[in-house]
């Protein structure tokens, strides 16, 4: 054990999280990523990071949130020593060992997950065990029971609550934009939670943040819902499922979503705002993350039963997702997309098609349209104006500007168009790549970023003219998308000369 003074560091990390001099964490016996117990008035466990200049010998640095739990002042002294690493690092090598897990381990790693008992390696870790070896049905029904169990639930009074959530994977998929003012607009409840992007280049979170505030709690979500009809909310923010967003954060950065932590992380939001019928859209198809059908209704029925499990009404929609949706991907285009449907009803068919299509599912899910109908209701919701008018009481209800209109809407400054190289029809084109593109010139994060698509799958395209635009709010990511991009087009046109090579000492 080790008396350390304490060195405050006011910075969030989202973790119980130290730093102490190598020095000192070598004397007492610690590595890297190891695990100490910090002894005051009470005990809490923190991750250690090494610093050889930071932090000088016998301080201990604190960051944000070790000071809020032990408020420790600047000049007082804490006790550290080694701690044993949690019974869920144990559990996870079980997970990598491909072994099969019971009710209370899955208990007891979700719990450290939401406690921030686990480092970025050891959730990495499990992660991608689960991405090279599924777990079973039971093991993702516990999955997703502990991520609703350790969090807050809503409870409406009425009935049915309606739903609707994504699996991603295809880009500029703003549908949930159209669908939840539809569906509210026409008297049902939806209290939409979403995630930020996973795999792509903005998640509806990400989106309806350029409209509004997307940061709430359970309570307030549930009053929301019940004024308006509906909320756009980020599920990461609130108290609901709280495991979901830890694990999201590790799994963008791989770009994976294993597909029991998707099935978890998509019904356990559901099953947590207490969601009754749901709507599930796959986009399937190459470049998603579902390649054919058959794959696509593997996962609705796992879906379905999951569903089946945690008695809400799941129905599927297998969609077609070889495509972006629309011609825009990142979040301000693609509120600019979204916005401009619902102010004129003008935009891309597979947006307004799409969004009907899956708003019509729930429309007659929810005893609003007769069957057959909820496609037509909801294109005539579009149509009146309704979702439009719903969708900005939804926005001024979350903080936003109502008045907002798709001409307010700023994108990117920096701007650079990919021109086709010849003439012919658009015969490929790679999802994957839009995705990498987008990212690259900044989004998620930087809201204006984004690509817009001028040629798609199956349109004419003359030599020379703009395939795709790519807007980023800085130079250098600009430069940065335009050069992945010209190295390897994400489109192919027809007849293509897709590279000239004449001196083998040239291949790579
Ligand atoms: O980034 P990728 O993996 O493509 O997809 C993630 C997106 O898909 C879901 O969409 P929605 O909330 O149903 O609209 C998630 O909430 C998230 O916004
Ligand atoms: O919310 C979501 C959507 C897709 N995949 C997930 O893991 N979560």
């Amino acid at each position: 054990m080790m008396q350390l003074k304490v060195q405050p560091i006011d910075i969030k990390v989202g973790k119980y999280k130290v730093v102490m001099n190598t020095i000192d964490a070598k004397e007492l016996g610690v590595n890297e990523g190891d695990r100490v117990r910090i002894k005051d008035h009470r005990v809490l466990t923190a991750i250690v990071d090494f610093t050889e200049d930071m932090i000088a010998p016998g301080m201990i640095g604190l960051y944000h949130e070790v000071q809020e739990q032990l408020k420790k002042e600047w000049t007082e002294t804490v006790e550290v020593e080694p701690a044993d690493k949690p019974k869920s690092t144990r559990i996870i090598r079980k997970v990598m060992d491909g072994k099969r897990l019971d009710r209370d381990e899955i208990y007891e790693l979700v719990k450290d997950i939401v406690e921030e008992n686990l480092n970025d390696i050891e959730l990495a870790a499990f992660l991608t065990a689960t991405y090279i070896k599924d777990l079973s049905e039971d093991e993702t029904e516990w999955l997703t029971k502990a991520m609703i169990d350790t969090g807050e639930r809503i409870e409406f009074a009425t009935t049915p609550i309606m739903d609707k959530h994504s699996i991603g994977g295809v880009p500029g998929n703003k549908i949930s934009l159209l669908i939840v003012p539809i569906v509210a607009a026409n008297g049902l409840l939806i209290p939409k939670t979403s995630s930020r992007a996973i795999t792509g280049a903005g998640g509806t979170a990400d989106l309806m943040e350029i409209l509004a505030p997307v940061e709430f709690t359970a309570q307030q979500i549930k009053e929301m819902t019940e004024k308006v009809g509906g909320v756009i909310v980020w599920g990461g923010a609130t108290n609901i499922a709280p495991a979901d967003d830890k694990l999201i954060r590790i799994e963008y950065p791989l770009s994976i979503d294993p597909h029991c932590q998707l099935l978890a992380s998509i019904m356990a939001k559901k099953g947590a705002v207490g969601a009754q019928k749901v709507v599930m859209d796959i986009p399937t198809g190459a470049g998603t993350k579902i390649p054919d059908v058959k794959t696509g209704r593997k996962l609705a029925r796992d879906l379905i039963n999951l569903g089946d499990r945690l008695g809400m009404d799941v129905d599927c929609a297998l969609t077609y997702g070889a495509s972006p949706v629309g011609r825009t991907v990142g979040p301000a285009l693609e509120v600019i997309e979204a916005l401009q449907v619902l102010e004129t009803m003008e935009g891309p068919n597979s947006l307004i098609e799409k969004s009907a299509a899956l708003a019509g599912m729930l429309l007659e899910m929810g005893g609003v349209a007769a069957k057959g109908q909820g496609h037509d209701l909801a294109i005539e919701t579009l149509k009146n104006g309704k979702a439009f008018a719903k969708l900005k009481e939804i926005i001024e209800i979350q903080g936003g500007d109502p008045n907002v209109t798709y001409r307010d809407i700023k994108v990117g400054q920096y701007t650079a168009e990919l021109k086709a190289p010849t003439n012919g029809y658009v015969l490929e084109f790679h999802n994957k790549r839009i995705v990498q593109i987008a990212r690259l010139a900044g989004a998620p994060n930087d809201k204006g970023a984004g690509v817009r698509i001028h040629k798609k799958r199956g349109e004419e395209v003359k030599a020379g003219q703009p395939v795709l635009t790519i807007y980023a709010e800085k130079e250098d990511k600009l430069a940065d998308a335009i050069k992945n991009a010209r190295e390897d087009l994400p489109i192919v046109v027809e007849g293509m000369l897709l590279e000239k090579v004449a001196d083998i000492t040239e291949l790579k």
